[in-house]
């Protein structure tokens, strides 16, 4: 087990010259770090212009399936960013279908019900499966036990639930048919574990970790979470741009999913994680943290290498 130290405070120059002489890779996690919801973070897009004018390289890895990768590259178009290409973004929609294929080896042309938003379904479609259930809008109707959508599909192949604000009692009673269908043993797949995400405004919001651990219990079932800290992930991740993993750092706002990431995937040659705290995570957290780390599941998998104020912070001291 790697004993971790106390994370250094990257607060000056010296320190974000030293981050820039040690990665040429930079994995950003996206909401808390990038942005709240619609609202860009201060000085993100700076700092990622400075990196990229260095030669260094970058992908996003957010656990929010919502979007698909199309939509992601809209999204970062519309907030200021150039030339963000699809290859470079990976959502938990586009990791739940990769596990379709990789590891439930379920075919194309296969039926899969969704329980979430439109980015789960574009990303099927686009690799030849269909989706049902996630937007129908005959799933917004008030629940009634003689719906149609309650009668199980027998071609429905997997299930894939993730983070959706369209939680009602109509989906949640016909994804449970299909999580129990056969003896519970068509494939349950959660696009992630988090809890809570930090919206706008100050808010703290439900994730989609709420959603798939709502669905868990009721179906009494266990679920593959394709999301981080999944290594899965990660080591593809890597593999698509070659990065070296020890020269790759992962930088991001929840120590139970970002963190955990670049620290169970080793990244950085184990020092390769970087917490900013303009999202979830606050510096009281981090204090309990330290302070009594095998009081929390993970323990020391959840202490960064490096903690800054926020991605924005970074760019001003570099430049
Ligand atoms: O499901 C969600 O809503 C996501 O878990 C949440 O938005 C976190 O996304 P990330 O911080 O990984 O971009
Ligand atoms: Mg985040």
């Amino acid at each position: 087990m790697t004993v971790r130290k106390n994370p250094v405070l990257v607060s000056d120059k010296a320190h974000a010259e030293a981050l820039l002489e040690k990665y040429d890779n930079f994995l950003f996690d996206c909401d808390g770090v990038i942005w709240l919801d619609e609202k860009l973070i201060p000085g993100v897009l700076k700092t990622i212009e400075y990196l990229e004018s260095k030669g260094k390289k970058f992908a996003f890895v957010t656990n929010n399936s919502s979007k698909s990768r199309e939509a992601y590259v809209a999204k970062f178009l519309s907030l200021g960013f150039k030339g963000i290409t699809r290859d470079r973004i990976f959502p938990t929609c586009f990791a739940a279908v990769q596990a379709l294929q990789n590891v439930y080896n379920i075919q194309p042309n296969s039926k899969v019900w969704v329980l979430g938003d439109s980015g789960i379904e574009e990303e099927l479609r686009e690799e030849g499966y269909i989706p049902v259930g996630g937007t129908d809008k005959r799933l917004d109707q008030p629940f009634h036990p003689d719906h149609e959508l309650l009668v199980v599909d027998p071609e429905v192949a997997a299930v894939i639930v993730g983070s959706t604000k369209e939680f009602n009692y109509m989906r949640i009673a016909s994804t449970l048919q299909y999580l129990l269908y056969k003896n519970k043993s068509i494939p349950f797949i959660g696009a992630n574990i988090d809890r809570s995400y930090p919206g706008p405004n100050g808010l703290i919001l439900p994730a989609g970790g709420s959603v798939v651990n709502y669905m868990h219990y009721t179906a009494d079932r266990e679920f593959l979470n394709v999301g981080k800290p999944s290594k899965v992930f990660l080591d593809g991740i890597l593999a698509t741009h070659n990065y070296d993993r020890s020269r790759t750092l992962m930088v991001g706002d929840t120590l139970y999913t970002d963190i955990k990431f670049g620290n169970d995937g080793e990244l950085g040659n184990g020092s390769g994680s970087l917490l900013v705290l303009t999202g979830g995570t606050k510096p009281n957290d981090l204090h309990q943290l330290l302070s009594n780390p095998h009081h929390y599941e993970g323990g020391e998998s959840l202490i960064p290498s490096y903690v800054i104020e926020s991605l924005g912070t970074l760019g001003e001291l570099l430049s």
